[in-house]
């Protein structure tokens, strides 16, 4: 495997260093392998890679390394878990292990997270990260939200929480089962407010304002108004609400007995169950002003969607195209605003089809009504859309590599 990772010219001369960083005892390992052919450092090694490793055996750590742009991920996997071998640790079979990209949000908790296919090119996701990660995004000093960017490795079998809807205890106890996350734990319990503002004893708007601010103030940003309508309220932070673990448990046909509090995957999931059982379209419409959250939503749904298509498998590559378009729309379609780091300037009609046993197909972005006007005039402090940033910084990055 490790033949095809390096040019022979190369492997002669390489030496491997991996640095374990442990980040629970601050302990720093270096292992130095040489000419092995194992361990060598792949062609082209402009890029250095940090990989949070989270496996069963050893502390957690960083195993850093140089690697080439068209490194894919299965290779960087084998590699990594091959230094760690080196420094002792026993590791299973490669497919035990997944690599994902994960956003950290300020409290070091996982806010998003995808999974690496073998086809992905760490490298060049890495480009795409916010250059700086302590303001991502923007320069704007006015957002609340810290991201961190990293490359995640962990056993699947502790990190998959599609094991974790089959647990018979899960579904008395759901509370319980959060319990080493106070958010989650406290998103789960019970409490006194009304979950679907129908419920509420006396309906008008001073009392529908009241519950929605006190379920935000406890970090219940999701509140359903009847069986089809949820109102979502942006809390600029990021909760762990959107992790495989609570993917997996809003998937009616796996708890169909599960009451679970208002979610944005419980609109996905109802869609989903209603148009395979009654074979007819249908339809999400998320509405809201600027900055309100829609865009996220849209994320949050086509996720749940395609989570839902390859129940809990890898998903295949139609899943990972719907979900990789995004980034490119946006890169046309999206800019700064003074509302909005990420404003969405053009309407967008999703289209996603399913076979009938309920596997993704295909999907169909139509564009409506883009801001033409951005591209020659911006508003004060407004930008123009991200592709302009993204084509300067690209080109700097190669300037300033080949300079070296
Ligand atoms: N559920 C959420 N949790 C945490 N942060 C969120 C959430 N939804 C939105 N945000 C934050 O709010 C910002 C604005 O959200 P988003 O871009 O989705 O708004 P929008 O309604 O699509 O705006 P526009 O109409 O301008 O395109 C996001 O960049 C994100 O930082």
């Amino acid at each position: 495997m490790m033949k095809d990772f390096e040019p022979p010219s190369q492997r002669r001369d390489s030496a491997a260093s991996i640095k374990l960083q442990s980040q629970l005892s601050n302990l720093t390992y270096r292992v130095s392998k040489s000419r092995s052919g194992t361990t060598a450092i792949p062609a082209d090694p402009h890029y250095d890679l940090v990989f949070d490793v989270n496996v069963d055996g050893i502390p957690p750590c960083q195993v850093q390394l140089k690697t080439s742009k068209h490194t894919r991920a299965d290779e960087l996997l084998r590699h990594v878990l091959h230094q760690l071998s080196s420094s002792g640790y026993q590791r299973k079979a490669v497919d035990c292990y997944t690599l994902s990209e994960v956003v950290y949000d300020d409290v070091g908790q996982v806010c998003k997270e995808r999974r690496l296919t073998s086809d992905d090119h760490p490298a060049q996701l890495q480009l795409l990260w916010p250059k700086d990660q302590n303001s991502p995004g923007s320069s704007d000093t006015d957002s609340s939200i810290r991201e961190t960017y990293a490359f995640r490795i962990c056993e699947s079998s502790t990190d998959s929480l599609d094991q974790a809807p089959h647990s018979p205890w899960l579904e008395c106890d759901l509370a319980s089962y959060f319990a080493s996350d106070s958010y989650l734990h406290k998103f789960f319990s019970d409490d006194n407010t009304v979950a679907d503002l129908c419920q509420l004893p006396e309906l008008t708007e001073p009392t529908i304002l009241a519950d929605l601010k006190e379920r935000f103030d406890e970090g219940r940003i999701y509140t359903s108004a009847g069986p089809s309508i949820l109102v979502s309220i942006n809390p600029y932070k990021f909760y762990p609400l959107y992790n495989p673990k609570v993917v997996s448990l809003y998937q009616t046909d796996v708890h169909p007995s599960l009451k679970l509090p208002p979610h944005i995957f419980a609109i996905a999931d109802t869609a989903y169950n209603t148009m395979l059982r009654y074979r007819r379209d249908q339809c999400v419409v998320i509405s809201g002003e600027s900055g309100s959250g829609k865009t996220e939503c849209t994320h949050f749904i086509l996720h749940h969607l395609t989570a839902l298509s390859h129940k809990g498998q890898q998903g295949g590559k139609v899943e990972q195209s719907i979900l990789s378009a995004a980034p490119v729309l946006e890169a046309f379609g999206n800019a700064k605003t003074a509302h909005n780091n990420n404003s969405s300037r053009f309407g967008k009609y999703i289209q996603v089809f399913y076979k009938p046993d309920g596997k993704v197909c295909r999907a169909n972005v139509q564009q409506y009504l883009l801001e033409k006007s951005r591209i020659v005039t911006q508003a004060r402090n407004e930008r123009n859309y991200h592709v302009f940033y993204y084509m300067l910084a690209g080109s700097t990055r190669r300037r300033s590599a080949s300079s070296s």
